[in-house]
Protein backbone atom coordinates (compact mmCIF):
# COMPACT_ATOMS: atom_id res chain seq x y z
CA UNK A 1 0.00 0.00 0.00
CA UNK A 2 1.65 3.00 -0.90
CA UNK A 3 1.51 5.86 1.68
CA UNK A 4 -1.34 8.04 2.81
CA UNK A 5 0.31 11.43 1.13
CA UNK A 6 -0.08 9.43 -1.82
CA UNK A 7 3.86 9.44 -2.66
CA UNK A 8 6.89 7.77 -1.66
CA UNK A 9 9.45 10.41 -0.35
CA UNK A 10 13.04 9.46 0.06
CA UNK A 11 14.67 11.67 2.35
CA UNK A 12 18.11 11.93 1.44
CA UNK A 13 19.73 12.40 5.45
CA UNK A 14 22.83 14.52 4.59
CA UNK A 15 20.56 17.10 3.56
CA UNK A 16 18.07 16.59 6.50
CA UNK A 17 17.51 19.59 8.73
CA UNK A 18 19.06 18.97 12.47
CA UNK A 19 15.48 19.25 13.64
CA UNK A 20 14.07 16.72 12.08
CA UNK A 21 12.04 14.20 14.42
CA UNK A 22 10.90 10.18 13.60
CA UNK A 23 7.13 10.14 14.65
CA UNK A 24 5.62 6.96 14.71
CA UNK A 25 1.90 5.90 15.20
CA UNK A 26 0.07 2.71 15.66
CA UNK A 27 -2.75 0.88 15.87
CA UNK A 28 -4.22 -2.58 15.99
CA UNK A 29 -6.25 -4.03 12.93
CA UNK A 30 -7.65 -7.03 12.09
CA UNK A 31 -5.62 -9.94 10.34
CA UNK A 32 -5.30 -8.85 6.66
CA UNK A 33 -3.46 -10.66 4.03
CA UNK A 34 0.46 -9.17 4.23
CA UNK A 35 -0.06 -10.07 0.27
CA UNK A 36 -2.69 -7.80 -0.68
CA UNK A 37 -0.77 -4.73 1.69
CA UNK A 38 1.95 -5.96 -0.61
CA UNK A 39 0.59 -5.96 -3.74
CA UNK A 40 -1.37 -2.56 -2.95
CA UNK A 41 2.26 -0.50 -3.08
CA UNK A 42 4.58 -0.12 -5.81
CA UNK A 43 7.58 1.80 -4.59
CA UNK A 44 10.34 1.04 -1.76
CA UNK A 45 8.29 -2.37 -0.80
CA UNK A 46 10.28 -4.68 2.09
CA UNK A 47 9.13 -7.94 3.73
CA UNK A 48 10.18 -9.51 6.51
CA UNK A 49 9.61 -12.49 8.20
CA UNK A 50 11.43 -15.61 10.62
CA UNK A 51 10.08 -18.90 11.50
CA UNK A 52 9.66 -17.68 15.00
CA UNK A 53 6.59 -15.57 13.60
CA UNK A 54 7.64 -11.99 13.31
CA UNK A 55 5.77 -10.83 10.01
CA UNK A 56 6.25 -7.16 8.64
CA UNK A 57 5.41 -5.73 5.49
CA UNK A 58 6.48 -1.83 4.54
CA UNK A 59 6.07 0.22 1.43
CA UNK A 60 7.07 3.84 0.61
CA UNK A 61 10.05 5.32 2.47
CA UNK A 62 9.69 7.71 5.32
CA UNK A 63 13.34 8.05 5.30
CA UNK A 64 15.67 5.90 3.57
CA UNK A 65 19.77 5.37 4.10
CA UNK A 66 22.02 4.15 1.78
CA UNK A 67 25.58 3.83 1.71
CA UNK A 68 28.26 2.43 -0.75
CA UNK A 69 32.00 1.73 -1.39
CA UNK A 70 34.61 0.45 1.78
CA UNK A 71 32.83 2.65 4.25
CA UNK A 72 29.22 1.74 3.64
CA UNK A 73 28.67 0.61 7.39
CA UNK A 74 30.27 3.52 9.28
CA UNK A 75 28.30 5.59 6.62
CA UNK A 76 25.05 3.70 7.68
CA UNK A 77 25.66 3.95 11.22
CA UNK A 78 26.19 7.60 11.10
CA UNK A 79 23.20 8.22 8.89
CA UNK A 80 21.22 5.73 10.90
CA UNK A 81 22.22 7.97 14.69
CA UNK A 82 20.85 11.04 12.99
CA UNK A 83 17.75 9.05 11.65
CA UNK A 84 16.91 7.95 15.27
CA UNK A 85 18.35 10.62 17.12
CA UNK A 86 14.76 12.24 18.32
CA UNK A 87 12.00 9.01 17.86
CA UNK A 88 8.40 10.30 19.08
CA UNK A 89 6.56 6.33 19.03
CA UNK A 90 3.38 5.54 20.44
CA UNK A 91 2.79 1.69 19.81
CA UNK A 92 3.37 -1.61 21.26
CA UNK A 93 7.22 -2.67 21.38
CA UNK A 94 6.68 -5.10 17.92
CA UNK A 95 6.12 -1.52 15.73
CA UNK A 96 8.57 0.30 17.10
CA UNK A 97 10.84 2.03 13.88
CA UNK A 98 12.95 -0.18 12.48
CA UNK A 99 14.75 0.36 9.40
CA UNK A 100 14.89 -2.58 6.99
CA UNK A 101 17.14 -3.20 3.81
CA UNK A 102 20.74 -5.31 2.93
CA UNK A 103 23.72 -4.67 2.06
CA UNK A 104 25.41 -5.65 -1.71
CA UNK A 105 28.05 -8.39 -1.15
CA UNK A 106 31.15 -7.00 -1.83
CA UNK A 107 32.18 -3.21 -0.98
CA UNK A 108 33.05 -2.41 -4.76
CA UNK A 109 29.45 -3.64 -5.88
CA UNK A 110 28.06 -1.14 -8.73
CA UNK A 111 24.51 -0.79 -9.16
CA UNK A 112 24.18 -1.70 -12.57
CA UNK A 113 22.07 -4.27 -15.05
CA UNK A 114 19.49 -5.99 -12.72
CA UNK A 115 21.20 -4.65 -9.69
CA UNK A 116 20.27 -1.18 -11.45
CA UNK A 117 18.18 -0.07 -8.21
CA UNK A 118 20.60 -1.65 -5.60
CA UNK A 119 23.87 0.37 -3.83
CA UNK A 120 26.09 -0.95 -1.82
CA UNK A 121 23.43 -0.38 1.11
CA UNK A 122 19.54 0.72 1.61
CA UNK A 123 18.05 0.80 4.04
CA UNK A 124 13.91 1.79 4.62
CA UNK A 125 12.02 3.15 7.31
CA UNK A 126 8.30 2.31 5.61
CA UNK A 127 6.17 5.39 5.57
CA UNK A 128 3.44 2.62 5.74
CA UNK A 129 3.99 -0.70 7.75
CA UNK A 130 1.93 -3.67 8.92
CA UNK A 131 3.54 -5.65 11.33
CA UNK A 132 2.05 -9.29 12.89
CA UNK A 133 3.94 -10.10 16.18
CA UNK A 134 2.54 -11.36 19.78
CA UNK A 135 -0.69 -12.77 18.19
CA UNK A 136 -1.73 -8.71 16.61
CA UNK A 137 -1.50 -7.32 13.96
CA UNK A 138 -0.64 -3.73 14.13
CA UNK A 139 -0.55 -1.05 11.21
CA UNK A 140 2.15 1.90 11.69
CA UNK A 141 2.48 5.35 9.56
CA UNK A 142 6.12 6.53 10.15
CA UNK A 143 7.18 10.02 9.35
CA UNK A 144 10.27 11.72 8.97
CA UNK A 145 11.85 15.49 8.94
CA UNK A 146 11.44 18.65 10.28
CA UNK A 147 7.67 19.07 9.78
CA UNK A 148 6.79 15.86 11.15
CA UNK A 149 4.28 15.85 13.93
CA UNK A 150 1.97 14.01 16.28
CA UNK A 151 -1.14 15.20 15.02
CA UNK A 152 -0.12 14.80 11.53
CA UNK A 153 1.07 11.03 12.29
CA UNK A 154 -2.36 10.25 13.80
CA UNK A 155 -4.57 11.69 10.63
CA UNK A 156 -1.89 9.73 8.01
CA UNK A 157 -2.56 6.68 10.27
CA UNK A 158 -6.61 7.12 10.32
CA UNK A 159 -6.12 7.72 6.62
CA UNK A 160 -4.33 4.92 6.24
CA UNK A 161 -6.61 2.37 8.32
CA UNK A 162 -9.49 3.55 6.10
CA UNK A 163 -7.88 2.40 3.08
CA UNK A 164 -6.24 -0.86 4.43
CA UNK A 165 -10.30 -1.88 5.17
CA UNK A 166 -10.61 -1.67 1.76
CA UNK A 167 -8.23 -4.22 0.41
CA UNK A 168 -9.31 -7.86 0.35
CA UNK A 169 -8.63 -9.64 4.07
CA UNK A 170 -7.60 -12.83 2.03
CA UNK A 171 -5.49 -12.56 -1.35
CA UNK A 172 -6.38 -15.48 -3.88
CA UNK A 173 -3.35 -16.88 -4.72
CA UNK A 174 -2.80 -16.10 -8.55
CA UNK A 175 -1.31 -18.61 -11.38
CA UNK A 176 2.75 -18.77 -11.15
CA UNK A 177 4.07 -16.78 -13.80
CA UNK A 178 5.81 -19.42 -16.12
CA UNK A 179 8.87 -20.53 -17.52
CA UNK A 180 9.59 -19.63 -21.37
CA UNK A 181 13.28 -20.70 -20.87
CA UNK A 182 16.15 -21.00 -18.84
CA UNK A 183 19.84 -20.24 -19.24
CA UNK A 184 22.73 -20.80 -16.57
CA UNK A 185 24.84 -17.78 -16.62
CA UNK A 186 27.99 -19.85 -16.47
CA UNK A 187 27.25 -23.31 -17.52
CA UNK A 188 27.90 -26.63 -16.30
CA UNK A 189 31.09 -27.15 -18.41
CA UNK A 190 32.57 -23.69 -17.74
CA UNK A 191 31.42 -23.91 -14.05
CA UNK A 192 32.85 -27.44 -13.11
CA UNK A 193 36.20 -25.74 -15.09
CA UNK A 194 36.30 -23.58 -12.53
CA UNK A 195 35.10 -25.77 -9.76
CA UNK A 196 38.30 -27.49 -10.90
CA UNK A 197 40.60 -24.89 -10.61
CA UNK A 198 39.93 -23.29 -7.31
CA UNK A 199 39.98 -26.86 -6.15
CA UNK A 200 43.75 -26.91 -7.55
CA UNK A 201 44.41 -23.28 -5.88
CA UNK A 202 43.13 -25.08 -2.81
CA UNK A 203 45.11 -28.24 -2.72
CA UNK A 204 48.10 -26.09 -3.48
CA UNK A 205 47.37 -24.00 0.00
CA UNK A 206 47.17 -21.82 1.92
CA UNK A 207 43.37 -21.11 0.28
CA UNK A 208 41.35 -23.36 2.48
CA UNK A 209 37.69 -23.10 1.46
CA UNK A 210 36.31 -20.85 -1.62
CA UNK A 211 32.64 -20.28 -2.11
CA UNK A 212 31.85 -20.71 -5.75
CA UNK A 213 28.30 -19.59 -7.54
CA UNK A 214 26.14 -19.03 -10.82
CA UNK A 215 22.69 -17.82 -11.38
CA UNK A 216 20.59 -19.10 -14.10
CA UNK A 217 18.24 -16.71 -15.72
CA UNK A 218 14.78 -17.17 -16.34
CA UNK A 219 12.79 -15.84 -18.95
CA UNK A 220 9.10 -15.57 -17.40
CA UNK A 221 5.81 -15.88 -19.68
CA UNK A 222 3.87 -13.13 -17.23
CA UNK A 223 5.46 -11.15 -14.86
CA UNK A 224 6.15 -12.26 -11.72
CA UNK A 225 3.83 -11.30 -8.33
CA UNK A 226 6.36 -11.15 -5.85
CA UNK A 227 3.88 -10.55 -2.92
CA UNK A 228 2.12 -13.66 -4.25
CA UNK A 229 5.03 -16.29 -4.39
CA UNK A 230 6.25 -14.95 -1.04
CA UNK A 231 2.88 -16.18 0.38
CA UNK A 232 3.53 -19.25 -1.71
CA UNK A 233 6.92 -20.15 -0.21
CA UNK A 234 5.30 -19.39 3.26
CA UNK A 235 3.60 -22.53 2.71
CA UNK A 236 6.20 -24.32 1.23
CA UNK A 237 9.66 -23.16 3.51
CA UNK A 238 7.84 -22.36 6.92
CA UNK A 239 10.89 -23.15 8.31
CA UNK A 240 13.12 -20.19 6.31
CA UNK A 241 13.26 -16.55 6.26
CA UNK A 242 11.38 -14.86 3.80
CA UNK A 243 12.67 -11.25 2.72
CA UNK A 244 12.02 -8.70 -0.41
CA UNK A 245 13.82 -5.56 -0.97
CA UNK A 246 12.92 -3.64 -3.44
CA UNK A 247 14.22 -0.13 -3.44
CA UNK A 248 12.80 1.14 -6.55
CA UNK A 249 9.53 0.30 -8.68
CA UNK A 250 11.85 -1.81 -10.54
CA UNK A 251 13.23 -5.03 -9.64
CA UNK A 252 12.52 -6.78 -6.47
CA UNK A 253 15.45 -9.38 -4.50
CA UNK A 254 13.41 -11.65 -2.45
CA UNK A 255 13.44 -15.59 -1.42
CA UNK A 256 13.40 -17.80 1.69
CA UNK A 257 17.01 -18.11 3.43
CA UNK A 258 17.51 -20.25 5.78
CA UNK A 259 20.54 -19.08 7.47
CA UNK A 260 20.62 -16.59 10.29
CA UNK A 261 23.77 -14.36 9.81
CA UNK A 262 23.24 -12.66 12.92
CA UNK A 263 20.67 -11.55 15.81
CA UNK A 264 21.29 -9.13 18.30
CA UNK A 265 18.54 -8.08 21.53
CA UNK A 266 20.17 -6.10 24.10
CA UNK A 267 23.45 -8.28 25.24
CA UNK A 268 22.29 -11.45 23.50
CA UNK A 269 23.85 -12.74 20.39
CA UNK A 270 22.93 -15.16 18.40
CA UNK A 271 24.00 -16.63 14.76
CA UNK A 272 24.51 -20.31 13.32
CA UNK A 273 27.05 -21.74 11.06
CA UNK A 274 25.10 -23.38 8.09
CA UNK A 275 27.08 -25.13 5.45
CA UNK A 276 27.30 -28.70 3.70
CA UNK A 277 24.68 -30.26 1.88
CA UNK A 278 22.65 -33.53 0.97
CA UNK A 279 19.38 -33.86 -0.51
CA UNK A 280 16.45 -35.12 1.55
CA UNK A 281 15.44 -38.34 1.18
CA UNK A 282 12.10 -40.20 -0.86
CA UNK A 283 11.45 -42.19 2.02
CA UNK A 284 12.48 -41.78 5.69
CA UNK A 285 15.03 -44.58 5.98
CA UNK A 286 16.76 -42.41 2.93
CA UNK A 287 16.48 -39.50 4.48
CA UNK A 288 18.27 -40.87 7.37
CA UNK A 289 20.25 -42.24 5.12
CA UNK A 290 21.65 -38.61 3.56
CA UNK A 291 21.19 -37.47 7.35
CA UNK A 292 23.95 -39.83 8.53
CA UNK A 293 26.16 -39.43 5.28
CA UNK A 294 26.24 -35.38 6.36
CA UNK A 295 27.39 -36.31 9.69
CA UNK A 296 30.08 -38.68 8.69
CA UNK A 297 31.60 -37.33 5.92
CA UNK A 298 34.66 -35.73 6.27
CA UNK A 299 34.64 -33.62 3.47
CA UNK A 300 31.23 -31.63 4.79
CA UNK A 301 32.81 -31.63 8.68
CA UNK A 302 35.69 -29.88 7.20
CA UNK A 303 33.33 -27.28 5.27
CA UNK A 304 31.25 -26.59 8.13
CA UNK A 305 34.36 -26.64 10.86
CA UNK A 306 36.09 -23.83 8.94
CA UNK A 307 32.91 -22.01 9.01
CA UNK A 308 32.40 -22.46 12.76
CA UNK A 309 35.90 -22.10 13.84
CA UNK A 310 35.81 -18.80 11.83
CA UNK A 311 32.30 -17.27 13.83
CA UNK A 312 33.48 -18.25 17.24
CA UNK A 313 36.89 -16.11 16.28
CA UNK A 314 35.17 -13.02 14.77
CA UNK A 315 32.99 -12.91 17.60
CA UNK A 316 35.33 -13.83 19.98
CA UNK A 317 36.37 -9.54 20.62
CA UNK A 318 32.76 -8.66 21.40
CA UNK A 319 32.64 -10.75 24.39
CA UNK A 320 31.49 -14.05 25.78
CA UNK A 321 30.92 -17.02 22.72
CA UNK A 322 29.41 -20.06 22.87
CA UNK A 323 29.05 -23.20 20.64
CA UNK A 324 26.03 -25.47 20.63
CA UNK A 325 26.03 -28.84 19.84
CA UNK A 326 25.98 -29.63 16.10
CA UNK A 327 22.76 -30.96 14.11
CA UNK A 328 20.96 -31.24 11.37
CA UNK A 329 18.63 -28.57 9.31
CA UNK A 330 15.74 -30.37 7.04
CA UNK A 331 14.48 -28.22 4.91
CA UNK A 332 11.93 -29.07 2.26
CA UNK A 333 14.20 -30.07 -0.50
CA UNK A 334 17.65 -29.82 1.33
CA UNK A 335 19.45 -30.85 4.38
CA UNK A 336 22.34 -29.12 6.25
CA UNK A 337 25.27 -29.21 9.08
CA UNK A 338 24.26 -26.71 11.46
CA UNK A 339 25.67 -25.63 15.04
CA UNK A 340 24.23 -22.57 16.67
CA UNK A 341 26.69 -20.12 18.43
CA UNK A 342 25.50 -17.44 20.75
CA UNK A 343 27.26 -14.80 22.42
CA UNK A 344 27.09 -12.52 25.66
CA UNK A 345 28.47 -8.80 24.14
CA UNK A 346 30.79 -7.18 26.78
CA UNK A 347 29.83 -3.95 25.42
CA UNK A 348 27.11 -1.51 23.49
CA UNK A 349 27.72 -3.56 20.78
CA UNK A 350 25.57 -1.95 17.30
CA UNK A 351 24.31 -5.11 15.36
CA UNK A 352 26.13 -3.65 11.90
CA UNK A 353 29.41 -3.89 14.06
CA UNK A 354 28.19 -7.48 14.08
CA UNK A 355 27.12 -7.68 10.79
CA UNK A 356 30.15 -6.36 9.56
CA UNK A 357 32.41 -8.24 11.31
CA UNK A 358 30.69 -12.24 9.87
CA UNK A 359 29.69 -10.89 6.51
CA UNK A 360 30.67 -13.00 4.65
CA UNK A 361 31.09 -16.02 6.71
CA UNK A 362 32.77 -19.30 4.99
CA UNK A 363 29.70 -20.39 4.63
CA UNK A 364 29.41 -17.72 1.30
CA UNK A 365 32.88 -16.31 0.92
CA UNK A 366 35.40 -18.83 2.17
CA UNK A 367 38.66 -18.98 3.93
CA UNK A 368 40.99 -17.32 4.74
CA UNK A 369 38.92 -14.69 3.36
CA UNK A 370 40.68 -12.27 1.53
CA UNK A 371 42.31 -15.16 -0.35
CA UNK A 372 38.87 -16.22 -0.94
CA UNK A 373 37.33 -12.81 -2.69
CA UNK A 374 40.19 -13.00 -4.12
CA UNK A 375 39.56 -15.84 -5.87
CA UNK A 376 35.65 -15.58 -6.14
CA UNK A 377 36.65 -11.79 -8.34
CA UNK A 378 39.28 -13.40 -10.52
CA UNK A 379 36.69 -16.71 -11.00
CA UNK A 380 33.23 -15.67 -11.33
CA UNK A 381 32.33 -13.83 -14.24
CA UNK A 382 28.97 -12.81 -13.21
CA UNK A 383 27.91 -10.18 -10.64
CA UNK A 384 26.63 -11.25 -7.16
CA UNK A 385 25.03 -8.26 -6.61
CA UNK A 386 22.69 -8.59 -3.39
CA UNK A 387 23.11 -12.32 -3.91
CA UNK A 388 24.47 -13.74 -0.61
CA UNK A 389 24.42 -10.36 1.33
CA UNK A 390 23.11 -9.33 4.29
CA UNK A 391 19.12 -8.79 4.13
CA UNK A 392 17.36 -7.59 7.47
CA UNK A 393 16.62 -4.79 10.32
CA UNK A 394 18.02 -2.60 12.66
CA UNK A 395 16.19 -0.48 15.31
CA UNK A 396 17.39 2.48 17.77
CA UNK A 397 19.22 0.44 20.02
CA UNK A 398 21.12 -1.05 17.87
CA UNK A 399 19.03 -3.99 18.07
CA UNK A 400 18.40 -6.42 14.70
CA UNK A 401 18.65 -9.14 12.82
CA UNK A 402 19.95 -10.79 9.55
CA UNK A 403 20.00 -13.47 7.11
CA UNK A 404 22.29 -14.53 4.19
CA UNK A 405 20.42 -13.69 0.90
CA UNK A 406 20.80 -17.12 -0.26
CA UNK A 407 18.14 -19.72 -1.56
CA UNK A 408 17.15 -16.15 -3.34
CA UNK A 409 16.30 -14.52 -6.71
CA UNK A 410 16.03 -11.03 -8.31
CA UNK A 411 12.67 -10.19 -10.66
CA UNK A 412 11.19 -8.09 -12.95
CA UNK A 413 10.96 -6.73 -16.47
CA UNK A 414 9.52 -10.53 -17.51
CA UNK A 415 12.84 -12.03 -15.85
CA UNK A 416 13.83 -13.35 -12.92
CA UNK A 417 17.90 -14.45 -11.93
CA UNK A 418 18.03 -17.52 -9.34
CA UNK A 419 21.08 -17.87 -7.40
CA UNK A 420 23.22 -20.87 -6.11
CA UNK A 421 26.89 -21.57 -4.62
CA UNK A 422 28.39 -24.22 -3.12
CA UNK A 423 31.40 -24.39 -0.77
CA UNK A 424 34.48 -25.82 -2.00
CA UNK A 425 37.32 -27.54 -0.11
CA UNK A 426 40.32 -29.79 -1.35
CA UNK A 427 38.34 -33.08 -1.91
CA UNK A 428 34.87 -31.59 -3.59
CA UNK A 429 34.20 -33.49 -7.18
CA UNK A 430 32.46 -30.73 -9.08
CA UNK A 431 29.95 -32.60 -10.75
CA UNK A 432 28.70 -33.20 -7.39
CA UNK A 433 28.95 -29.77 -6.78
CA UNK A 434 27.04 -29.23 -10.08
CA UNK A 435 24.14 -31.67 -8.90
CA UNK A 436 24.15 -29.68 -5.67
CA UNK A 437 23.22 -26.35 -7.08
CA UNK A 438 20.31 -27.94 -8.80
CA UNK A 439 18.68 -28.24 -5.20
CA UNK A 440 19.52 -24.41 -4.30
CA UNK A 441 17.26 -22.94 -7.07
CA UNK A 442 14.40 -25.30 -6.43
CA UNK A 443 12.93 -22.98 -3.72
CA UNK A 444 12.28 -20.18 -5.82
CA UNK A 445 12.26 -22.33 -9.55
CA UNK A 446 9.34 -24.27 -8.00
CA UNK A 447 7.21 -20.71 -7.58
CA UNK A 448 8.14 -20.08 -10.98
CA UNK A 449 7.23 -23.20 -12.90
CA UNK A 450 3.70 -24.12 -13.69
CA UNK A 451 2.36 -27.18 -12.50
CA UNK A 452 2.39 -29.58 -15.46
C1 LIG B 1 25.97 -20.56 -0.68
C2 LIG B 1 24.84 -21.23 -0.49
O1 LIG B 1 24.65 -22.10 0.56
C3 LIG B 1 25.56 -22.14 1.65
C4 LIG B 1 24.79 -22.48 2.86
C5 LIG B 1 24.54 -23.78 3.22
C6 LIG B 1 25.22 -24.84 2.58
C7 LIG B 1 26.20 -24.57 1.67
C8 LIG B 1 26.96 -25.69 1.01
O2 LIG B 1 26.69 -26.86 1.36
O3 LIG B 1 27.79 -25.46 0.14
C9 LIG B 1 26.64 -23.18 1.37
O4 LIG B 1 27.77 -22.91 2.16
C10 LIG B 1 23.70 -21.11 -1.42
O5 LIG B 1 22.65 -21.71 -1.15
O6 LIG B 1 23.81 -20.36 -2.42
Amino acid sequence: MNPPDGDARAVPLTEADDDAVLVSRSCEVPDISFGSFLAAGDRHRVHWSTPEGLEVAGGGAAARLVADGPDRFDSLRADADRLFDAVDHDGPPATRPRVFGGIAFDPDHEATGVWAGFPGASFILPAIQLTRADGGTYLTVNRYGPDADAGGARDALADARDRLAELPMMRPRGEKPGVAGTEWLVDREEWTAQVASVIERIREGPLRKAVMATALRVDLVDEIDIPDTLGRLRRTYPECYRFLVQPTDGEGFFGPPPERLVRREGEVVQTEALAGSMPRGDTPEEDDEYARSLLESDKLQHEQGVVVDTICEQLDSFGTVGEGEQGIRKLTNIQHLRTPINAVLDGDTHVLELVEALHPTPAVGGLPLDLALETIRETETWDRGWYASPVGWFDAAGDGEFAVGIRSGVAGDGQATLFAGNGIVADSDPADEWDELQHKVRPVMDELERDP
